[in-house]
């Protein structure tokens, strides 16, 4: 026998033995399973070690998923803490620089711009918000200067700047839509002429964000993006804010349920997200964020563009005063709520903890 004939019969006399075995071991009788005990699956197993969660967990949170909202008004003290939001400050634009260089230092991509009006300057027609001048256009500048790798976003919405507080003009107590829209649009335009990045309308008229679009195209803002908040609801989570830029006693009665959704609503969103989209969003936003993690979820499934949650001002006022009171552990429910977040399909948090949900990530 030659020899590579040789070592063909030994190759099929051990395929032979190893099917007999095979055939052996499943004539044995099943291992007896005591039901409901010693589970064959054990889902504790790739929870036993850091290594091993590290190596299943389905996503990460980093400072790339995080926009810090940032509160400015003009000189004098240097900055004013905010009573409801401990460890946020209304900073002056030297402040607000700083603070801008240590976001961009911490890796965290953007900014969103909330003025605080001075009282003298609100008035019925608004007409503050797009004066070139205004507080919020010279922050623009300023911080473009200053840290230009930092995106910068503002808000588009007449609340800072309304003597009543609504975020359109009012004529016998009616927010007007289209009327309102004119003022958006020279809002946005006096903000792109700033250098903003992504102008984010949050007065929820209907169409202004089709009519922003061509207003900034028309103008050679074709750069410009426009972050929607597409699904805003009239929620009792925006308290804080409305403190800290003085727009709340303004508000004083009524509410803004003729404009802002209806928190029993669902579909209704994803309605809001289709029309914004046909318009020309670049980006669609959920708020507020935590009890509405339904709403995040439903519109990333149905549109799979970039979507964003706010965290808004009563979240972290919430999170912040448990922790005060040592009822939470302040750094585990930062984190764990921001990376549910993600979780719900988000691709990044407008919150207010990104400074410190950045360090802790750091460290
Ligand atoms: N259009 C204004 C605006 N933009 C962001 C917030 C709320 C943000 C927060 O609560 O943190 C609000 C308040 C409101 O609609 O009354
Ligand atoms: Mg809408």
């Amino acid at each position: 026998m030659s020899a590579g004939k040789k070592a063909k019969t030994a190759n099929l006399k051990s395929e032979a033995a190893d099917k007999q075995q095979v055939e052996r071991l499943s004539s044995l009788p099943a291992q007896p399973q005591p039901v409901g005990q010693f589970p064959r699956i054990r889902m504790r197993r790739n929870r036993a070690d850091d290594w091993s969660r590290r190596m299943v967990a389905e996503r990460r949170l980093g400072p790339q998923d995080f926009i810090l909202p940032v509160f400015v008004k003009e000189g004098g003290a240097k900055r004013e803490a905010i009573d409801a939001m401990p460890g946020v400050s209304r900073h002056t634009i030297p402040s607000l620089i700083e603070l801008a260089e240590q976001a961009a230092e911490l890796g965290i991509p953007a900014l969103a711009l909330f003025p605080v009006v001075p009282r003298e300057l609100k008035s019925g027609q608004a007409e503050e918000a797009y004066r070139e001048d205004n507080l919020c256009n010279r922050a623009v500048a300023a911080l473009k200067k200053a840290v230009p790798e930092i995106g910068l976003i503002c808000d588009v919405a007449l609340d800072p700047y309304t003597d009543h507080g609504h975020d359109g003009v009012m004529e016998d107590g009616v927010i007007l839509n289209d009327e309102t829209i004119d003022v958006l649009i020279r809002q946005a335009l006096g903000q792109a002429a700033a250098g903003v990045d992504v102008v984010a309308p949050s007065d929820m008229m209907d169409g202004r964000i089709g009519r922003i679009r061509d207003a900034l195209d028309a103008a050679g803002f074709q750069h410009v993006r426009i972050m929607s908040y597409a699904a805003k609801y009239a929620s009792g989570f925006y308290g804080p804010f409305r403190e800290a830029v003085g727009s709340k006693s303004a508000l004083g009665r009524g509410d803004k349920r003729t404009y802002q959704m209806d928190p029993a609503n669902g579909d209704e969103a994803l309605r809001e997200c289709a029309l914004d989209v046909a318009e020309g969003a670049d980006m669609l936003m959920v708020k507020p964020g935590l009890p509405y993690l339904d709403i995040v979820h439903r519109v990333k499934q149905e549109f799979k563009m970039p979507v964003f949650a706010y965290q808004v001002s009563g979240e972290y006022a919430m999170m912040k005063a448990a922790a005060a009171n040592g009822w939470l552990d302040n750094d585990r429910v930062v984190l764990e709520s921001l990376m549910c977040f993600k979780r719900a399909g988000a691709d990044g948090v407008l919150t207010y903890s990104a400074i410190e949900a950045a360090q802790l990530l750091r460290s």
